[in-house]
């Protein structure tokens, strides 16, 4: 898959309907285009990562979705509905956490809990909700003493309240301690497998290697890479790594092996590891050499991000 080809990442063709559809969004600040024609679709069941530097457009195409803002063009559906002008069919079944929230600050963790609960028409018991993101301890905190880790768990526990179909979360554990993000990625996993359909943006690429389904990467408003996160790796080069003793003589360079270091210290790039990793053993065998350190990596999100992420290449 090349970055310029990948408009939509397609969602697997077995499953069921999407409950998300996005197609051609864009959306503009007055004459800037902050989102430029973005589509992709995420079913039940399923965690859609939207990626991308900041300022690439993630946090303007949620807020559409979450029908906090309107689309300049395209269209948006949650569970088959605009979200922002039928806002109230889509309103009880999708769950937000947005980047920043506003919470008041002299309420208690149980007190804005209950709060929020009244405004939906079946809320998850208080006690739970806290249980589920470890704030059982903080109930009678103000909000305004919590960490900001615990505040994100407290959003977050707002988000979750009314059992949502949808989940939209932008940057879920931004500020979390480690384990604090195991208890969310925990959580999302529990919603996903019953059922719920998740969007996420995230600056983690692990947390998009560990939940997503499906990735994208957003650059300047726009999709430039997208597929599940093996795709999205395959995009970039393998890597070949081993060290040669002296008087071992060099292997032969299979084709399409990209040589970045010819020795003691030997690197190779490929896009087609096995057969490349095929010969060079059956090479070594032959001619009786050990590859010291051998090592054969496909590329990893990370590289695959960075290779088509940074804003300025727009
Ligand atoms: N209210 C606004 N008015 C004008 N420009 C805006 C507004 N909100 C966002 N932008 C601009 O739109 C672009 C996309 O911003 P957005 O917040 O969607 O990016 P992002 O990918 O979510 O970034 P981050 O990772 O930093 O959250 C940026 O250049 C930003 O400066």
């Amino acid at each position: 898959m090349h970055p310029s080809v990948a408009p939509a990442p397609p969602s697997p063709a077995t499953a069921a309907p999407p409950v998300v559809e996005v197609v051609d969004l864009h959306r503009r600040y007055g004459d800037f285009a902050a989102v430029r024609g973005v589509s992709f679709d995420v079913r039940p069941g399923e965690v859609f990562a939207l990626l991308g530097v900041n300022g690439a457009g993630k946090t303007s195409a949620l807020e559409v979705l979450e029908g906090l803002a309107p689309a300049s063009g395209g269209t948006v559906r949650v569970l088959g509905a605009d979200p922002r002008r039928e806002r109230a069919a889509v309103r009880p079944h999708l769950g937000v956490l947005l980047q920043t929230s506003g919470l008041p600050g002299d309420l208690t963790v149980a007190e804005t809990v209950r709060t929020w609960a009244g405004t939906l028409t079946t809320p998850r018991p208080v006690d739970e909700a806290l249980a589920q993101v470890d704030l059982t301890g903080r109930a009678d905190v103000r909000v305004r003493s919590l960490s900001g880790g615990e505040r994100r768990r407290l959003d977050l526990a707002l988000a979750l309240l009314g059992h949502p179909r949808v989940l939209v979360l932008d940057e879920p554990t931004t500020g979390l301690d480690p384990e604090s993000r195991r208890t969310v990625w925990g959580l999302v996993r529990g919603l996903v497998d019953d059922g719920a359909a998740v969007v996420l943006t995230t600056h983690h690429l692990e947390e998009a290697e560990e939940l997503a389904d499906r990735i994208a990467v957003m650059r300047a408003g726009r999709i430039v890479l997208a597929g599940t996160r093996e795709e999205i790796a395959e995009t970039q080069p393998a890597t070949i790594r081993f060290t040669l003793a002296p008087g071992d003589p060099q292997p032969p360079v299979p084709s399409g092996v990209e040589v970045v270091s010819a020795g003691p210290r030997v690197e190779w790039h490929t896009r087609a590891l096995q057969p490349a990793l095929a010969q060079l053993l059956a090479w070594a065998a032959a001619y009786g050499v050990v590859l010291r350190g051998l090592q054969a990596r496909a590329a990893s999100l990370e590289q695959a991000f960075l290779a088509v992420a940074d804003v300025d290449a727009e």
